[in-house]
């Protein structure tokens, strides 16, 4: 891995949709002006449509100033971006896009650094990648790097056939695969907050926490997506990446050292210490829902006309257990859904009371120490902690001691695509996943939807503007627990 600020030409396959342009243009433009690229850049746009260089940067521009304010230096910036139309099915062109990349080469000082961004359908990763190995893309004169966004597979078994089809054309430290919720700065943060902390990291076993609680609500709905949320759910969409992997970082040990390869190897093995879902007591740990028209929102049958019988799952509730010896007995809820009443990213992590707590007399006045770790739509740490109400008498209260994280934006998706794109360029693979770390989220995400499929869901079950169906309050309740609020 290099700290330099190496140059490279990034290739984005699918330049016209909906992810470059509300993600991948604004993260660019803001590496850019945060120093962090030089003026030693290309990148290269693909798509069918038949648009000319001006068009693409036209259109780059705007989705600049659709995601900030008016920017000065953008004609400067956009002209570093050239168009290519390109139909990836049609194996002749990958030629011609050989051909422009080696006259930019020549007009950039780029070394002969490429990385190939397929922010497309997943349909095409497979074939993409081999074209580009056939074709000699990837055998630049510097380093070649391929970013592939999700989903990754529908389920295990895609999964292994698409990572085959990519790993025929690609090494493994050449795949960059994307969770953008490892680029979040609180995210991230989870690592420092646990093993920077002599406080936190020897209470952070089942002999000192209760339980673990995960949430991440969405206040939008399917939107312009939902062809492709249709095959996917809740479960595929959310639970195999991103909920899995703040799981395995608050459950993982400390690694040796800071690098890549330890900490997946400690990631690695949380996902493989989950206990798979027995179907018969799917319920006792799961909970799907959809959500129903409420008010004047509609419901999800009613977004599309294709989704009038859907009975795709757009929440997901569940206790985890992390069958170890570090959580055993500790259950990690994960709550994630569409339509719900907030937009937040939390996790509270809840420690057991002390053995025999003076102040607090009966089960229902207790206030358990909590630590939160807020990660959108704000930044920071809250710990809740006991301390004397002020004046006579000797009666102890909840307090909470919070840091607040001045973050880049309220929703910090861009920031955390920029973050990633710049570990992409300097060769950190730490934040993205490895296919042992794909493979096992799988696995314990195909035992919950092969337990489901044999049950039709009555949906819908949970108003739109809810927090989801009663099942899951239930939930937390038959284990003496309830979900903490997400809002502040
Ligand atoms: N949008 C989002 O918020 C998120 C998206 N993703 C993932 O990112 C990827 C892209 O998603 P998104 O941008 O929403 O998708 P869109 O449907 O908006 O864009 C698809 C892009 O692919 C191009 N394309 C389609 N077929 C071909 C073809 N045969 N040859 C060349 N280009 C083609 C389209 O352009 P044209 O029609 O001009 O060819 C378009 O640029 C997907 O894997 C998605 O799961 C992940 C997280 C969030
Ligand atoms: O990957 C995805 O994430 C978003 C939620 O991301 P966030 O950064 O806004 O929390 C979700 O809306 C989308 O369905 C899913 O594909």
């Amino acid at each position: 891995m290099s700290t330099d600020k190496p140059n490279a030409i990034i290739v984005i396959f699918g330049a016209t949709g909906d992810l470059s342009k509300r993600k991948l243009f604004p993260s660019i433009y803001r590496l850019y002006k945060n120093g962090k690229i030089g003026e030693e850049f290309a990148v290269v746009g693909l798509a069918r449509r038949p648009w000319t260089n001006d068009v693409f940067r036209e259109n780059v521009r705007n989705s600049i100033e659709q995601s900030s304010s008016k920017e000065e230096d953008l004609e400067d910036f956009s002209s570093h971006f050239y168009y290519h139309s390109f139909d990836v099915t049609d194996t002749s062109s990958y030629d011609d896009l050989n051909n422009l990349l080696e006259d930019l080469e020549g007009h950039y000082q780029t070394d002969g650094n490429r990385i190939f961004y397929l922010a497309m359908a997943p349909e095409y990763f497979g074939s993409i990648a081999n074209q580009l190995e056939e074709n000699g893309l990837k055998n630049g004169k510097g380093w070649t790097r391929l970013v592939i966004e999700k989903p990754f597979g529908h389920d295990l078994d895609s999964a292994k056939e698409l990572n085959n089809q990519i790993r025929h054309a690609f090494d493994e430290d050449q795949i960059y695969r994307i969770d953008h919720y490892l680029g979040k700065e609180m995210v991230q943060n989870i690592e420092v907050i646990r093993f920077a902390n002599g406080i936190f990291e020897h209470l952070w076993n089942n002999r000192f926490i209760s339980n673990i609680q995960i949430t991440s609500s969405e206040k939008l709905g399917v939107e312009e997506r939902a062809r492709y949320y249709d095959h996917s759910g809740a479960t595929r969409d959310m639970v195999q990446n991103h909920m899995l992997q703040m799981v395995a970082l608050l459950a993982m040990e400390p690694p040796i050292k800071l690098t890549p390869e330890e900490i997946r190897s400690e990631k690695v093995k949380v996902l493989r210490a989950l206990r798979l879902v027995d179907p018969e007591k799917v319920n006792e740990f799961f909970v799907r829902g959809q959500y129903g028209s409420s008010n004047s929102i509609k419901g999800y049958r009613e977004e599309a006309t294709d989704l009038a019988n859907s009975t795709t799952e757009t929440f997901v509730a569940g206790k985890v257990m992390i069958d170890n010896y570090r959580w055993a007995g500790v259950p990690f809820y994960i709550r994630t859904g569409k339509k719900m009443k907030e937009k937040s990213t939390k996790i509270v992590v809840e420690f057991n009371d002390i053995p025999m707590n003076l102040y607090y007399k009966n089960e229902t006045e207790k206030h358990p120490n909590l630590l939160i770790i807020n990660i959108q739509p704000n930044e920071g740490i809250t710990l809740y902690l006991n301390a004397k109400k002020a004046g006579i008498g000797s009666i102890a209260e909840p307090i909470k001691l919070s840091y607040t994280n001045n973050g880049v934006d309220d929703i910090n998706t861009p920031e955390a695509y920029e973050k990633l794109l710049y570990d992409c360029i300097i060769g950190d693979t730490t934040n993205f996943t490895h296919w042992d770390e794909v493979a096992h989220s799988w696995e314990f995400v195909d035992s919950l939807l092969d337990a489901w499929a044999a049950v039709t869901p009555d949906f819908p079950n949970y108003p739109a503007g809810s927090m989801g169906p009663e099942a899951a309050n239930d939930l937390l309740e038959k284990d003496g627990f309830h979900w903490w609020p997400i809002t502040d």
